[in-house]
């Protein structure tokens, strides 16, 4: 279970504080609920350990993460930049995030071709970054997240800007991560995708 209790934060020089309690069972996805400015990714950052909080806990399985940094946590994040590296092929994207290095062993390189027909792009492993397009990148990424296989995902806006096609084929991706028991913290302004992934929801 992933559970967060008065977790407390304030951006410097700002006036408010933000404060965060919830919790979440494996295989469920709680939706952040909120107005742009709400505190959505605020909420992200400090799971994923890119902010620290003032005061509160986050445990996951009865161990404390608020120390930890965020290479150790047991969290995957796929934000909204994307943050693909442009020098580097689709491959290599991907690979980094399921081997520090750049070797890949055969069976980490038949996983990434899967991953990338699953998200309908196979046969793009040596494209680079710049010649995809946006949705094409995004689905990149959203496999990275996936295969670096950690059991907390965090999710910013993950299908916004795909189309109808795109967005039914990887919501069904990310149920079937729910149904293997992973948490997800999905931060979404589309209501559709609330509804079919959603568990419960964190009105901010
Ligand atoms: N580095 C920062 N310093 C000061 N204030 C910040 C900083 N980052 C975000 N904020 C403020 O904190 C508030 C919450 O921002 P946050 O990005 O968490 O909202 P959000 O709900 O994710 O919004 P959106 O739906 O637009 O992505 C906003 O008012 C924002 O201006």
């Amino acid at each position: 279970m992933l559970e967060v209790k008065d977790l407390t934060f304030r951006y410097p020089d700002t006036e408010t504080t933000w404060r965060f309690t919830f919790q979440v069972d494996h295989g469920q996805c709680i939706a952040l609920n909120g107005p742009s400015g709400s505190g959505k990714s605020t909420l992200l950052n400090l799971l994923a350990g890119f902010l620290t909080p003032e005061s509160g806990s986050i445990h996951w399985e009865g161990r404390l993460l608020n120390e930890l940094p965020p290479w150790d946590r047991p969290v995957t994040s796929l934000f909204q930049e994307h943050n693909l590296f442009e020098h580097l092929d689709v491959q290599t994207n991907i690979g980094l995030g399921m081997h520090p290095g750049l070797k890949l062993s055969a069976e980490q390189k038949q996983a990434i071709s899967r991953g990338l027909a699953s998200v309908g792009i196979a046969g793009f492993e040596s494209r680079m970054p710049g010649d995809l397009s946006g949705g094409q990148r995004q689905r990149v990424a959203l496999l990275r997240a996936l295969l670096r296989d950690q059991p907390i995902l965090l999710l910013d806006e993950p299908l916004t800007g795909l189309d109808a096609e795109a967005r039914t084929q990887l919501r069904s991706l990310l149920l079937r991560h729910k149904a293997a028991g992973k948490v997800l913290v999905l931060a979404s302004h589309d209501a559709e995708d609330r509804k079919i992934l959603a568990d419960k929801q964190l009105n901010l």
